[in-house]
């Protein structure tokens, strides 16, 4: 059963209960001040995003190089302002507390982890002071609580307790990625946001900091924001996948359903390409390249690239549907997966697309799965199984299932 409903802000609630975190008709424009630039001045990073999070719940965002992944994060995160829409946390909107509120009460709730740990901590500082940083700036504990919360943190992490009065450049990437998440972690946060954390680790220990992560995620019952390009990995470690395209959230979907149901065309090609028993069609190539942020198409923005477009797709945008049991009203009622996308013309998801030519890499990452191959082997050594991630299985074409390992990075 389709539905087709209007898309009332913040409609996309991920359960029936009130979510840890809502985004309700985002929007992030960017305003260019150089006139050497093209376009028409405005950068449209993110466009009307409407995203439920739910306490303890992951919630994995793919899409191209330049599609607003990051900046949802950030907007997540309270590091970047709306320009328009709100941001509610616990029910209390982000952007209506003052400064010290929103560093007091939301500050300790959400931690982040950033792509390159060595740019993100503080050179200068020894590991411990780094990982206590966050408790000094919000006044938590005695410093005799601080140096025993910083210990637990390290022991949490696998960081061994001789690296405490090292610096960072003392340290491998994986210890240094161990720092930054150990630091995110020492207010006790509900909400983890980790923008791609491991592309720029070495491969050897990708799968290990994976691992800490879903290690954590279920030992602290952390709810968790993963961005990534490589969709396999998203996909192991996500509850529910979000697909982005210019700036827009083409469709968002229970991880274990999206790759095989994908309604979107945008969301049917990215997942072409991931190995599966139940799809066994030919990778999808989109042709082309994706437009400019400064001046998205009309009406549906991926229709420039897409193989089912009509003049339909250039003058509306389409209206927000839900599919199955996720279309029911009743908010009040048992939370159910959501299912959700915009497109005038959607796949079926039992039908093989009528989509094109194959492709030339069975490379997951979004980067080369469409504009980009150069990444292939790294981001094929990334992908962990669904249910877990070692360092044997970072060459391995389809890693196997297994209890989690942790080592040191
Ligand atoms: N501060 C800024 N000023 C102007 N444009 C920006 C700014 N930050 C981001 N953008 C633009 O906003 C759009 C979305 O960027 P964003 O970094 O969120 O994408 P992304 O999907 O995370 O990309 P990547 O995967 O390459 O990190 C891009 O067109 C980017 O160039």
């Amino acid at each position: 059963m389709t539905d087709v409903v209007a898309a009332p802000p913040g409609a996309a609630a991920a359960t029936g209960s009130e979510p840890l975190l809502r985004v309700q008709g985002v929007h992030v424009v960017h305003r260019i001040r150089s006139r050497k630039l093209i376009g028409h001045g405005n950068v449209y990073a993110l466009t009307d995003a409407n995203l439920s999070i739910a306490a303890g719940e992951t919630v994995g965002i793919v899409g191209e190089s330049g599609c607003g992944k990051s900046t949802l994060a950030k907007v997540i995160v309270g590091l970047q302002r709306p320009t328009e829409g709100a941001v509610n946390f616990r029910g209390t909107s982000l952007w209506e507390m003052s400064q010290k509120q929103r560093a007091r009460q939301f500050g300790r709730e959400v931690g982040m982890i950033f792509q390159d740990p060595s740019t993100a901590l503080n050179r200068r500082l020894s590991i411990a002071k780094i990982i206590a940083d966050p408790m000094d700036v919000h006044g938590v504990g005695s410093s005799r609580q601080r140096r025993e919360r910083v210990q637990e943190l390290m022991a949490l992490v696998g960081l061994p307790t001789s690296v405490a009065d090292a610096v960072p450049g003392q340290l491998s990437g994986g210890q240094r990625q161990r720092v930054a998440i150990a630091r995110a972690l020492a207010l006790d946060p509900a909400l983890l946001v980790a923008d791609e954390p491991t592309s720029a680790l070495d491969v050897s220990v990708r799968a290990q900091i994976l691992n800490l992560l879903m290690d954590l995620k279920d030992r602290l019952g952390l709810a968790m924001v993963f961005v990534s390009h490589d969709i396999q990995t998203v996909q192991a470690m996500s509850d529910r996948i979000v697909t982005m395209y210019l700036g827009r959230i083409a469709e968002q979907a229970p991880a274990n359903d999206i790759p095989d149901r994908a309604y979107h065309p945008y969301s049917r090609a990215l997942f072409s390409a991931t190995p599966s028993l139940l799809r066994p069609t030919e990778p999808i190539v989109l042709s082309g390249a994706v437009p400019s942020a400064t001046n998205p198409p009309s009406g549906c923005n991926f229709r420039t690239r897409c193989w089912k477009a009509t003049d339909e797709c250039a003058n509306a945008l389409p209206p927000l549907t839900r599919v199955g049991a996720a279309a029911q009203a009743d908010e009040t009622a048992e939370p159910l997966p959501l299912h959700e996308y915009r497109c005038w013309h959607p796949e079926l998801p039992d039908a093989p697309s009528d989509a094109a030519e194959p492709l030339k890499t069975d490379s997951t990452d979004t980067h080369s799965a469409n504009t980009h191959s150069a990444d292939t082997h790294a981001s094929d050594a990334q992908s962990p199984s669904a249910e877990s991630l070692n360092a044997e299985s970072l060459n391995a074409e389809s890693p196997k299932a297994g209890s989690l390992k942790k080592e040191q990075a």
